[in-house]
């Protein structure tokens, strides 16, 4: 069975459908013209009101700028009709150059002005282009990352946040210049009408002749280029994801010692070559496709002469009117084809920005209650009453009729078998999930009555994976302040020698301002145990009344893990304040005030150590299989 493409060099990407964040590529592909042209004023709506958000001078300006542009474009044309007037009158040559002189110099002065207009625009946009971005990126990060935990959790929301992240954000940031660009060419066209208008009404009508075909041609082209994009979007997607893995740190080692890099390498190419296959079958039929355009077009621009010619001959129009109209429509046509490619582009654009949109209005609906009472400053007691929690989309509870006791000076051991539900209280605990049925109280309050920010505040957690931020070291103890700008140098030094992290620090070039991200020039990478040593520090640098570490020394060597129970969990360094320890090294829940034993969601047992000892049940079972893990038999006993 081949494991890779098979036999015919079909693979995984022939089959790819379209992936959750490209549902909208090539819509405008399947839109008629009738419902682009439609949609594009509440388009030009949406985005006058994204940047007039972001920066209303700027908007105002770019507005005036573009309608005086195209005004001169207007005045342009006239002024070059004049020329023509002058240059096909009667009399002398010389005294008709003379005398389209003065006309001639104000098509260059009309000219001069566009142009300066014009680069007025694009400065203009480029001030406003970026301020919508920084204002779209705020506003999304700052919902998507401030979403309840759950929301993350769930999979249709993930997919939607990423597609907007990757998609929504991107396109957002297009669509500004796009819209721009069409308006300009919508004015253009508009104006190049009016000319023709004033030189003869019916000369009106040739327009839409000879532009027509050509604006067919760009359809069809536009399309097949989108048509394209959808083909090969897939294989593109693949190809990034070796790219990634060949060169990416993470991938780095594993690849080098399974000498994985010439089947990546291998597989790199052949879809390289697929796509390359791809872009040649494109130019191909663009060429083609423009072919017919430019045959249509001539077509049409044939007729739209004839007819000229029809108005010259029987003296409708004079020559220079006639000479002005072929300048006319010629511009008109070029600002045609670009109004239709771009009005593609913005149809597809806004469908993105639509589906930012949505998100973001989902973020809101799952954003986490706001207000509620503060949070207490001195928590006395946690107390959790038969609570009971079931994570979305899942039948059997994760906690089931949970009923335990947090009080301050207190630590406290949750332990229990894989998935028994240790970690989810103590998130439960955290404010993190809301029980399903029960309550959590602080003091006395139910936790929902509680404003959620504040409740964070008051807790400090460490987990077994913490994250690597690529902050100095100083900074990734100092952030669980909430800051990074401002951080006590004495309190990170507390907390770094109470959790070992000081000696890691000073090993580092840099010590605490070493960059803690082997991705950036000049940072240091460091091991499991180092991180684990720099979380705890964070857990402890918050001096939150409630500790919870969860598995926090697991990749810890056994001096290190010995030092920060020691110091951690002996109750002289959080006097007053609760701490709640989860670990499967039994040795280190001894000395706890109380231990919860978890089992399929229930606890179990509950007790000091020596009572659960004593009582010979799921604990004492557990603890006495690993103690007996270390006990070492004397060489040569078993078989004597
Ligand atoms: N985010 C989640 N979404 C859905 N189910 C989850 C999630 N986290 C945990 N669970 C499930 O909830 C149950 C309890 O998991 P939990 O992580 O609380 O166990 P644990 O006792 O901490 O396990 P371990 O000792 O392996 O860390 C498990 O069945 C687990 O599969």
């Amino acid at each position: 069975m081949p494991a890779g493409p098979d036999d015919d060099g079909n693979d995984v990407t022939d089959g790819m459908t379209t992936a959750f964040w490209a549902i909208h590529d090539g819509a405008s592909a399947k839109a008629s013209v009738r419902e682009i042209l439609g949609r594009l004023p509440r388009i030009v709506r949406q985005v006058g009101a994204l940047a007039w958000r972001a920066d209303r001078r700027a908007t105002v300006l770019v507005v005036v700028l573009q309608l005086a542009s195209a005004a001169m474009a207007a005045f342009g044309l006239v002024a070059s009709v004049g020329v023509l007037r002058e240059l096909f009158g009667s009399g002398p040559t010389p005294d008709r150059i003379r005398a389209a002189v003065p006309q001639l110099v104000l098509v260059v002065a009309l000219l001069s002005l566009r142009a300066l207009l014009e680069a007025g625009v694009a400065a203009t946009e480029a001030r406003l282009t970026p301020k919508i971005r920084i204002a779209l990126e705020s506003e999304f990060y700052s919902l998507a990352g401030r979403v309840r935990l759950e929301a993350v959790e769930d999979p249709e929301w993930h997919d939607a946040v990423h597609r907007a992240s990757d998609r929504g954000l991107y396109y957002a940031r297009q669509i500004v210049g796009n819209v721009i660009a069409v308006a300009a060419a919508a004015l253009d066209i508009v104006a190049t009408a009016g000319v023709l208008a004033v030189l003869h009404p019916l000369l009106i009508l040739m327009l839409p002749l000879s532009v027509l075909p050509v604006g067919a041609a760009a359809v069809r082209s536009a399309r097949d280029r989108f048509h394209s994009y959808m083909r090969w979007n897939a294989m593109q997607r693949r190809l990034r994801v070796f790219t990634w893995l060949l060169l990416d740190q993470d991938s780095a080692a594993e690849l080098r010692s399974t000498t994985s890099q010439d089947a990546l390498l291998a597989e790199h190419r052949r879809i390289a070559e697929k796509i390359a296959a791809e872009d040649t079958r494109l130019g191909v039929s663009a060429a083609r496709v423009t072919l017919a355009g430019r045959a249509f077009g001539g077509l049409g621009a044939g007729l739209t002469y004839t007819a000229l010619c029809l108005m010259l001959l029987d003296g409708w129009i004079p020559l220079a009117v006639g000479a002005g109209a072929v300048l006319a429509i010629q511009s008109g046509r070029q600002s045609l084809t670009t109004f239709v490619n771009l009005s593609h582009l913005v149809f597809e654009n806004a469908l993105w920005v639509t589906d930012l949109q949505a998100v973001q209005a989902h973020c809101r609906t799952r954003l986490p209650r706001t207000g509620g009472l503060p949070a207490p400053q001195d928590v006395e007691e946690i107390q959790l009453d038969e609570v009971t929690f079931a994570y979305p989309g899942k039948d059997t509870p994760a906690l089931d009729g949970v009923t335990l006791n947090l009080r301050a000076g207190e630590t406290i051991a949750f332990v229990g078998a894989n998935g028994s539900g240790k970690s989810t209280c103590a998130k439960l605990i955290a404010g993190l999930y809301d029980p399903t049925v029960g309550t959590v109280t602080w003091n006395g309050t139910d936790a929902r009555e509680l404003d959620p920010v504040s409740l964070h505040q008051q807790v400090a957690m460490v987990l077994q994976d913490p994250i690597h931020l690529p902050f100095t070291a100083l900074a990734n103890i100092a952030v669980s302040r909430g800051t990074i700008t401002t951080a006590d140098p004495e309190q990170a030094h507390a907390a770094a020698t109470a959790s070992g992290a000081d000696t890691v620090i000073a090993s580092l070039p840099g010590t605490w301002k070493a960059l803690l991200s082997k991705r950036f020039a000049g940072g240091q990478e460091l091991s499991a145990g180092q991180w684990a040593k720099i979380a705890v520090a964070r857990g402890l640098y918050k001096q939150a009344p409630v500790l919870l570490l969860d598995e926090p020394t697991a990749s810890m060597d056994p001096r290190a893990e010995q030092a920060v129970y020691e110091s951690v969990l002996n109750g002289a360094r959080r006097p007053g304040r609760i701490t709640v320890l989860i670990s499967h090294r039994l040795a280190s829940v001894v000395r706890a005030d109380r231990i919860y034993v978890f089992d399929s969601g229930r606890i179990i047992e509950s007790g000091t150590h020596q009572q659960l000892m004593d009582k010979e049940g799921e604990y004492a079972a557990m603890f006495t299989l690993q103690a007996a893990g270390y006990q070492v038999a004397p060489t040569g006993t078993d078989d004597a």
